[in-house]
């Protein structure tokens, strides 16, 4: 039997992100994908991310987190998942931490503060973006060495072509569009998902500029598929619009499950993301879940 079985979860969602939430502090315990895809395939516990708390590696700082997709592959980073982490530790009763001090999670990708702005809202520092083609990772150089306009494109939408691509952690592609509607989003997802200028896959949005403080945006997610919202997306896409000169250094990111704030900070090149939690229920993982999950 699985050693995940009977163990507390909570069921959570950054607007709309289905987020699940697994505190393994304390316990020598790790996920693997095979009981991470059983948790996602229970309509209760199912996830675009699941979040699974660690102790702390730094000092200082409160969990690590290791972040797995509904396809049981890994993740450096979660956005909304992070939002909803925070609100736990200082929310649940359970999981709450007794002091009121600041909150730091820790992720492969780095140590991101969080700060309550009010009960179910928080803001992220979600640190500095990777911005050469090898941080993203691209297989190849690009002619545009700053990676803002990179060499691919769809075959049969020739209007696709000159992405961008920014890591917030994990690896963002962003097609700039005149109507992020008007595309099938899987469709395109899929194919550029898997594409192989990006050897660790890639998350892909579609991006419409509204305003210079404004944008549209849309994303299909690696290893989970079309999302209602993905924090880390929202990021790199105010980050790579900015280079562009497309919009400000801060701007409201409307995507299909509600508005995320994204302000790339001009003193230290940090990203922050600031936006709404929800908490829809706790239950426990029924050992029948990981029947045939090693
Ligand atoms: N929904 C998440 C991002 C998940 C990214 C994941 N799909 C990957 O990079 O593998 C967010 O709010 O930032």
């Amino acid at each position: 039997m699985s050693a995940l079985a009977n163990r507390r979860f909570l069921k959570m969602n950054g607007l709309g992100n289905e987020i699940t939430v697994l505190d393994l502090r304390g316990t020598p315990l790790r996920v693997s994908a095979v009981e991470a895809r059983a948790i996602a395939a229970d309509p209760c516990s199912h996830f675009d991310q699941l979040m699974v708390l660690h102790d702390p590696v730094t000092p200082g700082t409160d969990a690590s987190m290791r972040i797995y997709n509904t396809d049981g592959s890994e993740s450096g980073a979660c956005g909304n998942g992070t939002r909803c982490v925070a609100w736990a530790m200082v929310a649940d009763p359970v999981m709450r931490r007794p002091s009121a001090k600041g909150l730091v999670l820790e992720t492969k990708a780095g140590l991101l503060p969080v700060e309550r702005v009010s009960e179910t809202v928080f803001t992220v520092d979600m640190g500095s973006p990777g911005l050469a083609w090898t941080d993203i990772p691209l297989r190849d150089p690009q002619s545009d060495t700053r990676a803002i306009d990179i060499d691919t494109r769809m075959a049969d939408a020739p209007e696709l072509t000159k992405p961008s691509a920014v890591s917030m952690g994990n690896p963002h592609i962003i097609f700039w569009v005149k109507d992020a509607t008007a595309y099938d989003l899987p469709r395109i997802g899929r194919v550029f998902e898997h594409d192989a200028m990006f050897p660790e896959k890639a998350n892909i949005s579609l991006a419409q500029i509204i305003s210079p403080d404004h944008i549209l945006l849309r994303v299909w997610e690696r290893g989970a598929g079309l999302t209602r919202a993905c924090g880390s997306a929202a990021c790199a896409t105010l980050v790579a619009a900015s280079r562009k000169g497309l919009t400000g250094r801060k701007a409201t990111l409307s995507l299909p499950g509600g508005d995320l704030l994204i302000e790339w900070r001009e003193s230290d090149g940090h990203v922050l993301m600031t936006g709404p939690t929800e908490f829809e229920h706790e239950g426990v993982f029924s050992p029948a879940l990981f029947a045939g999950a090693a």
